[in-house]
């Protein structure tokens, strides 16, 4: 909304107003001073800002002697900041979209344009400094002389007035003045306000908006949150609540493996495969609470985790660490485009590769058009639909299908099969036994490679970054927790019915390779329910490959859009830089994982082999990773040092177990084995985190997080801050002011709400909260519940199976709750605003469509 503004002094002091004229972007106009100009300033600028210089260049006025402000004297006389004037030729000229923070304004002289940057933002506004002040609204110009601003007119809003005024008395600085209108007009708007809006006016809020599709197109239109900023592209405005992050979480953990390699386990090793499938793949989002709650603390506007480790270890870490990430995306995209198009091909004879393809493709244009928030939106509807179709599954198999039907009869069918075919490993071949020697192999593999591909991949850390720091502990305690469901309850559902229906003519067999590929789930879903039951799994899969996929495209999109396009290429990117190139990246990423799947697949790696494989090669930079966050004694050699080491030692065990085992030869079957696997993921972890780990204990560091807390921290307008007086001492140069006006996160909160979201204090108890809760529910789920049980060789009778299905079942109704009517529950606010203006788009006169009047959770 583009507003032309007079200046006044407070009330009491004077009233008269002077002209000052923030543009739109597109149709700049100057609002000329007197011609009269007078070097005063600055005059009795306090301490704190002395001496106010402006930066030697790229302002051309600065190449004249460095006294730069114009001023006019009608007393008591008061000088507007360059960078807030408008005066064409001799100062820089203000071009600022007043709907979009102030960090999004720019400096233009002639054809050149600078963002304002921090050291702009903390100059005194005034001269002589003033604690407070008036910024008038006004429809045309109101003097000097009475010219009306173009594009400006016919505005007739109520809320005209801003009073500006700093609580502590000290000077008001060009960022407070800026934040102020910006609050203000984001804040103050009411419905009726809104309402009497003129459509020319909405024409120019239009503008603003890229095309958008579903899910956006509503929230862009009723809600405040515009996709069109990076901000809001990359993480949601760090505004998400805990309900709909840990809808998000579940999303992006369901993977086609989740569903396949699950089901695929059950089959294999009986009821030990789901549980150690979901266990050990649930206490890694459990634990990594910890870690959002500390990269709250210690890095509260990084984009990335990669920033992260730049800001705190520099370049040869930030690219060692990189590799880590980026290969922790690429694999677990390939096992998602795997399983996908493996299922897609076997239950529809769609050609492979077009699956390969189609599929990535088909979600880069959801999350190109929509960014992170619609990302999560889908999510959401995803986890909804998906709960409902394994609800589906759940009760065909155990209450109403004539084939089984009912857990007394599985555990029939499942005696009879061990009778059949015992399991090897298993006590007294037996799949309704926790006491499985592979099961538990594959569940200390299965915990390690899931430690990689959650503290390193940048799709959990984006959903911390998305979320409300207060809450981010409870969304992922909360998303963890409801996950474990859907693999547990969906593998002892479809996993052990591929095996209980292994006599039914209508159950296909399946080869070893089959069931590598995770089609024992597939197998089943179409011997229970004929096509309606392959459709319904292929809906399945196709929600949670989609939503994960989108999660790895936007996740892969931030790392090269912030850690290699802003960080090595152009640091001085602007926001719209920033957002082509991130939604360029979504489109490459798109592509290089179709390949990727394509390549794997030609090569005859399945999705089973990646994921017991995922542990070698990502498992040594899990601990160098955490500690960098967490830790200010861990040492920057050692965790890199650890972290290759790791690596090298994870291949020489992986090969050389296979080699010894199986008489030298070394191909892609024989090193998928157990224990192949096995030695290669304990070698990964085990080397990276003993490195790690030791060195920072003998060698360690005594690091204070500053240089991480102050990745993108916008500039304090609203505190005192010793940023101007940094920017005196040491004159900064032209790469640092330009690479500090990224489009920060913080220029969308409120300075207050800010302050009190990122209160230590608060996330330390978080942190402890998160750090005791998840290490006891690690305890309860991989060592109480399963070891027991193990070393006792417990064998299932009627009743004690029926129960184990029973508390899945329970526990994925509690699941299904939490993410999906809680969400709706703490959005009621939101989803309220939205039928409104649905309802009355439809129904009534006028528009619909609403500005939230303050920033809120979707
Ligand atoms: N996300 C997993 N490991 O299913």
């Amino acid at each position: 909304m583009g507003q032309c503004f007079s200046w006044s002094a407070p009330p009491k002091r004077q009233r008269r107003r002077y002209p000052f004229a923030a543009a739109y972007r597109s149709n700049a106009f100057a609002q000329p001073y007197p011609q009269t100009v007078t070097p005063i300033y600055p005059r009795t600028a306090p301490a704190a800002y002395n001496p106010q210089l402006p930066p030697a260049s790229p302002w051309p006025w600065a190449a004249t002697p460095r006294t730069p402000v114009a001023s006019w004297n009608i007393p008591p006389t008061i000088v507007i900041n360059p960078q807030l004037s408008t005066q064409r030729n001799r100062h820089p000229f203000l071009d600022w979209d007043t709907s979009q923070p102030a960090s999004n304004a720019t400096a233009r002289y002639g054809a050149v344009t600078h963002p304002l940057n921090n050291y702009h933002l903390g100059q005194t506004a005034t001269s002589p400094p003033l604690s407070s002040m008036i910024v008038s609204l006004t429809s045309t110009a109101p003097a000097f002389p009475p010219r009306p601003i173009q594009a400006a007119t016919n505005l007739n809003w109520p809320w005209d007035t801003i009073h500006i005024e700093r609580s502590d008395g000290a000077a008001l600085r060009v960022g407070d003045v800026l934040h102020a209108i910006f609050r203000h007009l984001a804040k103050d708007l009411s419905h009726r306000e809104l309402v009497a809006m003129s459509g020319e006016e909405w024409d120019r809020v239009d503008r603003n908006f890229p095309f958008m599709i579903g899910l956006t197109a509503v929230q862009a239109r009723y809600t405040s949150f515009s996709p069109s900023s990076s901000e809001e592209f990359s993480s949601a405005s760090r505004s998400v609540k805990p309900g709909l992050i840990a809808a998000g979480i579940v999303s992006a953990w369901t993977w086609a493996a989740t569903l396949l390699q699950s089901s695929a386990v059950a089959y294999k090793y009986g009821i030990s495969g789901p549980w150690w499938y979901a266990s050990g793949a649930t206490i890694q989002v459990l634990l990594f609470a910890m870690i959002a709650a500390k990269l709250k603390l210690n890095a509260p506007f990084a984009h990335t985790w990669l920033e992260v480790v730049g800001a705190r270890w520099g370049k040869a870490a930030h690219l060692v660490f990189m590799f880590f990430g980026l290969a922790t995306n690429i694999i677990v995209s390939s096992m998602l485009i795997l399983g996908g198009s493996a299922t897609v091909t076997d239950l529809t004879g769609m050609s492979t590769i077009a699956a390969c393809f189609l599929i990535p493709l088909g979600v880069a244009i959801y999350v190109v058009v929509g960014g992170m928030r619609s990302t999560l939106l889908c999510d959401y509807t995803h986890t909804t639909v998906l709960f409902a179709i394994i609800f589906t599954f759940v009760f065909t198999v155990y209450a109403t299908s004539d084939k089984i039907g009912s857990p007394s009869k599985m555990y029939d069918l499942l005696t009879t099969a061990a009778q059949q075919a015992p399991v090897s490993g298993n006590a007294h071949g037996s799949y309704v036994t926790m006491r499985s020697k592979n099961g538990l192999i594959f569940g200390v593999i299965n915990i390690i490679g899931n430690f990689a591909t959650v503290f390193q991949d940048q799709a959990y850390f984006q959903r911390a970054i998305a979320s409300q720091p207060s809450t981010t502990v409870k969304a992922y305690l909360l998303g963890g927790l409801a996950w474990f469901a859907i693999p547990f309850t969906l593998a002892t559902t479809l996993g052990l019915s591929a095996v209980a229906l292994r006599n039914d003519p209508a159950m296909r067999p399946l080869s070893a390779a089959d069931v590598s590929a995770g089609l024992p789930a597939a197998a089943a879903a179409s011997a229970l329910l004929g096509k309606a039951g392959a459709s319904a799994l292929l809906v399945l899969l196709f929600l949670a490959v989609t939503s994960a996929t989108s999660a790895e495209l936007i996740a892969v999109s931030s790392l090269l859009t912030y850690d290699v396009y802003k960080r090595y290429i152009n640091p001085a990117a602007t926001e719209t830089q920033i957002m082509r190139v991130s939604h360029l990246m979504v489109a490459f990423y798109a592509l290089v994982i179709g390949l990727a799947g394509l390549i794997f697949f030609y090569i005859g790696v399945s999705m089973g082999w990646l994921y017991t494989f995922m542990g070698v090669i990502l498992g040594s930079g899990v601990a160098p990773i955490a500690l960098c966050i967490t830790w200010s004694k861990a040492n920057r050699m050692g965790c890199i040092i650890g972290a290759a080491a790791g690596f090298a030692a994870g291949i020489v065990a992986w090969l050389v177990t296979t080699s010894t085992l199986n008489g030298g030869v070394i191909n892609v079957t024989t090193s998928g084995g157990d224990l192949e696997m096995l030695a290669g993921n304990l070698a990964s972890i085990g080397v990276g985190g003993i490195i790690a780990t030791a060195t920072s204990y003998i060698w360690p560091e005594d690091y204070d997080f500053e240089s991480t807390r102050a990745i993108n921290r916008p500039a304090p307008a609203s505190t005192e801050s010793d940023e101007p007086k940094e920017a005196t001492e040491k004159e900064p140069s032209i790469e640092k002011k330009v690479q500090e006006k990224a489009p920060s996160v913080a220029d969308s909160f409120d300075a207050v709400e800010v302050e009190d979201e990122l209160d230590p204090v608060a996330l330390n108890k978080a942190y402890n909260f998160a750090a005791w809760s998840s290490l006891v529910l690690l305890v309860v789920l991989i060592l109480l519940i399963p070891l027991p049980l193990f070393f006792a060789s417990t064998i299932y009778g009627k009743a004690g199976y029926t129960t184990w299905v029973v508390i899945g079942i329970i526990w994925t109704f509690i699941s299904a709750f939490s993410v999906v009517l809680y969400p709706l529950w703490e959005s009621r606010d939101a989803l309220g605003l939205i039928s409104k203006g649905i309802i009355k788009d439809i129904f009534a006169r006028g528009s619909g469509k609403y500005v939230e009047p303050a920033r809120e959770a979707a």
